[in-house]
């Protein structure tokens, strides 16, 4: 029998006798042996004399016991709270049994009371033995309080709090070096520092635990565990690294990231070891390509001010995602347990990264990100450009995977939580992920969530893969069929370790593989360093963020291009429907009861101010997407005044409702004046739309109202010049859809009371003179016939102050001379009043 195996028995006995034993003792006298380095030497001796089992023990480990303090900065943080705490115990509970002895200590900046009784709480409401396998409830309370009575509270504010910190973990140690010396053995002690803080004050702190808390003897044990962010690019990474280097050695650090600890993602090298055919085809002769992805559904309200600093592609692409990618593009080493081989070769990988350009990357923000950010930030102004999405085209100019495409995404409030490594080989048939792979292999790492809805590894019945025995199971029969996994193989861990604890545990035994290097950092943001500043202003593309996202934020890509695919709107059959709260819904349809369907023998909407506006855009959204499916493209027109101002200031917080690149915009009437006139009204959709809308300019149609000698010279026929782009652009001139507006006056368009305009019967546009008194002399404008051809014509009337024309009409509605808007009839389409209920009753219903 081998050496390692010998102590292998060894621990695993030792470890369920001690607690039987344990179980059996009187409490009163466990707790005098509690938790002390001598309690395990005895009980070690005492089953080595009585032969109760073959014993091979390291010599190291019989001459030294090891006590271990932990001190946590950061302990009352969400992460503490939420992973750390837990993972302390788990590596308690573990490692107590193998002659290490612990004292943890919590510290933050509340005074010393407060604090205690807070990191009190904190521990007994989050530690548990849940995930633990083999801990009888009672054994359970039994090591919750051994655990908690080994944690101490710190109140750590100031350089003078970092000394009485370091003579604390003195006291501590002294106590458990002086019982090993009663019995004789070996003493080591170490200390872990782990920082859960923000960014800002590594630096400060790191310096004053080596100033303060180094110990004096040469092996220190001294490690120092940071959490990401490490830096926002390359310059703020190196001089924090230069910095932390100052004043601790490489092997003393610990960058985590825990996607490294997920237990899949810790499967992925030892996979490819114990796969050689995988091996042999894992290369740009056999892989089509490979896909990086993190999804969430959650927001990041918690935590707004660091994310709107970082967003997802500091968060999660440089990092968690790179990392992974890392672990399937790196050459294996040629001894799988050489760590600093593997660290190499992830290296090696990095620096063949090819330089990002900005058609690379595509970027998204859900769509009440800011107005997030300005009320929980309190920032104002609409500029937020922060992405929460992020789907990157990355190439790897190695031999080995020159040509294979790459794409690393991640998105915050998308429609369902997943994150896996898909790596799919060559095959000539197309087919989509878990449904119709019948000859394509695919080969799935798995790290949450998803179909498989439990980590997994799974795979095409294609592509054989052999896994460690012991320790996975096989998904059965029905559960593939549950989970529609088909085609696939499917399998999970028999244990779970939580990525904190086996960050934590890999701390414990300073095995750095899971951690990021300086070098592997630095040269991580070289590449989304010079890749962040190619992005410049890039617009994220806005999403709805929750069910529906991905719809608007599916892509294509190959090795040469990645691009948002615009034609999902088009080839969709739903409906849209903006997202109304329940307030919304209960008081537009109360409002909506008390009101007449019909306004001058045409349907009449009629809502609050609010509600109306965001009616208005989803029926442009579903008649765009209609005249898509049918005709392929959509012409509107709008044109000025105060209603559509406000109708394209709310069409530009949703631009994912429109496929713009099928769209073309018309004006309804220009004035003439010069082009930054406050009253342009193709200045006003430019301000408050287009710019915010990634449309082609070829598709944007203002008014030539200022040609080649003057403001709308008649003899230089922009109006003609208009009417006959018209022609040649809009199939039978029909416009799909007209917003046009009423003035109080009755005017509609820039057709006005009195003027020749309102008899034109052929030309569908015109110069014209301006309103009577009014200061813009002139104007241009579509006619009757131009207006009456289109398919559908909304006006959209907003105010009490219109409230009095509306009544005039209403009893006087054949006399378009006067009242220019009642010459609007639609030849063949349909004409729609948007009223809000201030211009309908003249004062609001609420
Ligand atoms: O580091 C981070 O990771 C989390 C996602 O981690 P998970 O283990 O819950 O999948 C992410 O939400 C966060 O933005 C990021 O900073």
């Amino acid at each position: 029998m081998s050496k390692s195996l010998l102590s292998f028995q060894l621990e695993v006995l030792f470890w369920s006798d001690t607690h039987s034993y344990m179980k059996k003792m009187n409490r009163s006298h466990m707790d005098f042996f509690n938790g002390h380095c001598f309690f395990h030497m005895f009980l070690l001796l005492l089953l080595t004399i009585t032969s109760i089992m073959p014993v091979v023990i390291n010599p190291k480990e019989i001459e030294s016991c090891r006590h271990t303090t932990i001190i946590l900065i950061g302990a009352t943080g969400d992460l503490a709270r939420k992973y750390l705490w837990q993972g302390f115990f788990e590596l308690f509970i573990k490692e107590q049994a193998r002659l290490t002895t612990f004292t943890f200590i919590g510290c933050a900046r509340s005074d010393q009371d407060s604090g205690e009784i807070k990191l009190q709480k904190i521990l007994l409401d989050v530690v548990s033995c849940d995930d633990i396998s083999n801990i009888s409830p009672g054994n359970c309370q039994i090591l919750k309080k051994d655990f908690i009575k080994l944690t101490h509270y710190h109140m750590l504010k100031g350089e003078e709090m970092y000394a009485s910190l370091n003579d604390k973990i003195e006291v501590f140690q002294r106590k458990a070096a002086k019982q090993a010396e009663g019995v004789g053995i070996g003493f080591i002690s170490d200390r872990i520092f782990y920082l859960s803080i923000p960014p800002f004050a590594y630096l400060d702190t790191s310096r004053n635990i080596h100033k303060f808390c180094r110990p004096s003897t040469p092996y220190s044990g001294l490690r120092l565990v940071l959490e990401k962010p490490f830096g926002k690019d390359y310059a703020s990474a190196k001089f924090m690294s230069d910095e932390l280097a100052k004043h601790f050695r490489e092997e003393e650090i610990y960058r985590v990231d825990h996607y490294l600890a997920k237990p899949i993602a810790m499967q992925v090298l030892p996979v490819r070891t114990n796969n050689v055919h995988l091996e042999m085809v894992l290369n740009r002769n056999h892989v089509e390509k490979v896909e990086v992805v993190l999804t969430e559904t959650s927001d990041v309200k918690d935590r707004l001010e660091y994310y709107d600093e970082y967003g997802v592609i500091r968060d999660i692409l440089q990092n968690h995602l790179t990392e992974l990618l890392l672990l399937v593009t790196m050459d294996l080493p040629k001894n799988a347990t050489n760590k600093e081989e593997i660290e190499q070769n992830k290296i090696r990988v990095l620096q063949k990264f090819q330089a990002l350009s900005p058609g690379d990357i595509l970027l998204g923000q859900y769509q009440n990100y800011g107005s997030e950010i300005q009320e929980g930030l309190q920032k104002s102004g609409s500029t937020h450009l922060t992405p929460t999405f992020a789907a990157v085209l990355l190439r790897i100019n190695s031999k080995r995977w020159q040509g294979v495409p790459f794409v690393l995404m991640s998105g915050k409030k998308m429609d369902e939580r997943h994150s896996y490594i898909r790596i799919v080989f060559k095959d000539r048939s197309f087919c989509l992920p878990y449904h119709t792979c019948k000859n394509r292999s695919e080969l799935i790492f798995s790290l949450s969530h998803g179909p498989a809805k439990i980590p997994s590894i799974l795979h095409t019945l294609n592509l054989p893969i052999y896994l460690q025995e012991g320790m996975f199971h096989e998904f059965s029969e029905s559960d593939i069929a549950n989970k529609n996994l088909t085609q696939y193989r499917a399998f999970s861990l028999i244990q779970n370790t939580n990525a904190y604890a086996s960050v934590i545990s890999s701390v414990f035994h300073r095995d750095r593989t899971g951690f990021i290097g300086t070098d592997h950092l630095l040269q991580s943001w070289n590449y989304w360093g010079q890749g962040l500043s190619v992005l410049g202003d890039n617009l994220p593309k806005l999403y709805p963020g929750g069910k529906g996202s991905f719809r608007n934020l599916s892509f294509q890509y190959d090795f040469k291009h990645i691009d948002f695919n615009d034609q999902t709107f088009s080839k969709s059959n739903q409906r849209v429907d903006l997202i109304l709260s329940d307030e919304d819904i209960n008081m537009v349809s109360h409002n909506m009861a008390q009101i007449p369907d019909t306004f001058l023998g045409n349907t009449l909407v009629s809502a609050s101010t609010d509600s109306l506006i965001q009616r208005l855009v989803e029926d442009l959204a579903n008649s765009a997407l209609d005249a898509i499916r049918k005709r392929g493209i959509f012409h509107i027109a709008f044109s000025g005044g105060a209603g559509p101002l406000v109708l394209f200031s709310k069409l530009a917080t949703v631009p994912y409702l429109f496929p713009w690149k099928q769209i073309h915009i018309w004006m309804v009437d220009e004035r003439c004046v010069s082009s930054n006139h406050t009253e342009y009204n193709f200045h006003n959709l430019d301000e408050r739309l287009l710019r915010f809308i990634d449309i082609p300019m070829s598709n944007i149609h203002p008014m030539p109202t200022y040609l080649f000698t003057d403001i709308c010279n008649p003899d230089d026929l922009g109006s003609k010049l208009y009417e006959n782009h018209m022609q040649k652009l809009i199939s039978n001139q029909r416009l799909d859809f007209i917003v046009l507006g009423v003035g109080m006056d009755g005017h509609t368009a820039s057709l006005f009371r009195g003027q020749n305009s309102l008899k034109e019967r052929t030309r569908l546009v015109v110069l014209t003179p301006g309103r009577e008194g009014d200061s813009i002399k002139q104007r241009m404008t579509l006619t009757f016939p131009a207006i009456n051809k289109a398919r559908e014509i909304a006006v959209f009337v907003l105010g009490s102050h219109k409230h009095e024309v509306l009544k005039v009409i209403s009893n006087d509605e054949t006399n378009a001379d006067k009242w220019p808007i009642t010459g609007v009839n639609p030849d063949q389409g349909t004409m729609t009043w948007y009223i809000d209920h201030d211009a309908l009753f003249g004062k609001s219903l609420s």
